[in-house]
């Protein structure tokens, strides 16, 4: 298929159609909380190219699905033409937004907050690129790169004396006080250290920094960073008396209401190597009937009409249990992990399903194998072996009397196919790729059996 560019030349040069504009866009998925101005307004600005930004700080070695709400907002900004930078807190990160925060974050090592960045810039790329591309082969907006860029590059630089001088002495103390990120902790036992209650001018500094540098106006964050970005319209608005802009999304929270963060335990990784595609696809098909629409507009690309065909299908009686669920957490896999990850997903699920006869491969079972418990023995303890044994072994059955009469009522499966005969033995073939096969008791009793 020709590019955008050369379809433009062949379809008598048009210009590139208008993309819609981006606050109709975010209004309507329910990604704006609070903004610094009126929704007309907001459009007006954004009406035409603007520079856009968002920080994120590498205080872990992987960005989680409540980031994504922030990196998929700043994705339809680029889908709307705008220019957008991910900015690295290599700086701030040193520091610590004390933030939605009830304690003092730890100091964290140059050396971890380095794996931190690269690990991070990692996953903005995997979704930011994989989107501006997608958006090129299907549209012919103009969609331009994202920069990513690091604060430690400025701020690193910055003497104490220079921050007290051109930052500190603009900012007034009874205003900092007053954000709900300080006041929360004021009112702690332990208080705030001095260096986090400086965090918030910090990164007014970065946006006061990026609208000086690289003419950026507007300012994306989750609501917890509403004080910080209001931090940097004021500090602009007195030290360049330039008006800037700031728009909060709502915080992904989970089913009990906690926001989904990196620091909570269970966070939803984006790095394959932190939580597998294959178990990022289960949890978000495992999203609740009352999530899956409001998840579907906020963390997917799909066109609204779309998801509101499926919101209509759900409340139809011919509406097959999780559809919906099975359909975000494809796309979610999609944006986040790519196609080829999905494909394998949904082969790993149907290895898995209770009662399965999908054909097995190694990806497919590597991918299940934390679902389900496992035993490892040498080859030779394998090959040649009863499955009777293997059954009793791996702790599946009890007794081999008891795996005899699961087998001769048809209830014993080895790779999802029904074992016949109860003196059968494990065959060099049975182990997929060498080394792994599944046993199964009924259809959800399954035990991977892998040679050490
Ligand atoms: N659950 C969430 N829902 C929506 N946005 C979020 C969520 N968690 C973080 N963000 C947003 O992602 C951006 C980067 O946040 P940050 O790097 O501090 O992650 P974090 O998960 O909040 O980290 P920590 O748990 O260490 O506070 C911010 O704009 C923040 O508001
Ligand atoms: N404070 C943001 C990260 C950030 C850092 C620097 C900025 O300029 C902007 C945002 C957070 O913790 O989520």
């Amino acid at each position: 298929r020709p590019s955008p560019a050369v379809r433009r030349l062949v379809c008598c040069a048009q210009p590139p159609s208008k993309p819609p504009n981006v606050v109709d866009v975010l209004r309507t998925r329910g990604l704006i909380q609070d903004s610094t101005a009126a929704t007309e307004q907001l459009r007006q600005l954004c009406d035409r190219p603007l520079t856009v930004y968002t920080g994120f700080d590498p205080t872990a070695d992987s960005l989680h699905l409540g980031n994504l709400l922030a990196i998929l907002a700043l994705a339809w900004f680029q889908r709307c033409g705008h220019r957008v930078i991910a900015l690295l807190g290599g700086a701030t990160a040193k520091v610590g937004d004390p933030s939605g925060k009830s304690a003092e974050r730890p100091v964290l090592s140059d050396q971890a907050i380095a794996r931190n960045l690269t690990a991070i810039e990692a996953n903005l790329r995997q979704v930011l690129d994989r989107s501006a591309d997608d958006m090129r082969r299907s549209s012919d907006v103009d969609v331009q790169p994202f920069v990513v860029l690091n604060n430690h590059d400025w701020i690193g630089q910055m003497s104490f004396l220079h921050f007290l001088r051109d930052v500190g002495k603009h900012a007034r103390v009874n205003t900092m006080i007053a954000k709900d990120s300080v006041k929360t902790r004021l009112a702690s036992d332990d208080g705030i250290s001095f260096t986090e209650f400086t965090y918030q001018l910090l990164q007014a500094y970065d946006f006061v920094h990026l609208s000086d540098t690289l003419d950026c106006t507007l300012q994306l964050g989750g609501s917890d960073q509403w004080g910080n970005i209001t931090a940097g319209t004021e500090l602009a608005r007195k030290i360049r008396s330039r008006t800037l802009h700031g728009i909060t999304f709502p915080l992904l929270t989970t089913a009990d209401g906690k926001k989904f963060g990196k620091s909570e335990s269970g966070a939803v990784w984006l790095a394959s190597d932190k939580l597998s595609p294959y178990q990022f696809y289960q949890y978000l098909f495992r999203t609740s009937d009352d999530d899956v629409i409001p998840f579907m507009k906020r963390l997917t690309f799909m066109p609204l009409h779309e998801i509101e065909r499926i919101e209509t299908e759900m409340k139809s009686d011919a509406y097959q249990p999780n559809t919906a669920q099975k359909r975000l957490a494809e796309e979610v896999t999609r944006i986040v992990h790519g196609q080829q990850a999905v494909d394998a997903a949904l082969a790993a699920t149907a290895a898995a399903a209770p009662g399965s006869k999908a054909v097995l491969s190694v990806d497919a079972l590597e991918a299940i194998a934390s679902d389900m418990p496992s035993a490892s023995f040498g080859k030779e303890e394998l090959v040649g072996v009863g499955v009777v044994d293997l059954m009793v072994k791996g702790g599946l059955q009890k007794s081999k009397g008891e795996a005899r009469r699961l087998i001769r009522n048809g209830g014993g499966y080895l790779n999802n196919v029904k074992i016949t005969d109860e003196r059968a033995v494990l065959a060099n073939d049975d182990l997929v790729g060498g080394r792994l096969a599944l046993l199964a008791a009924g259809k959800k009793n399954k035990l991977l059996v892998r040679v050490k």
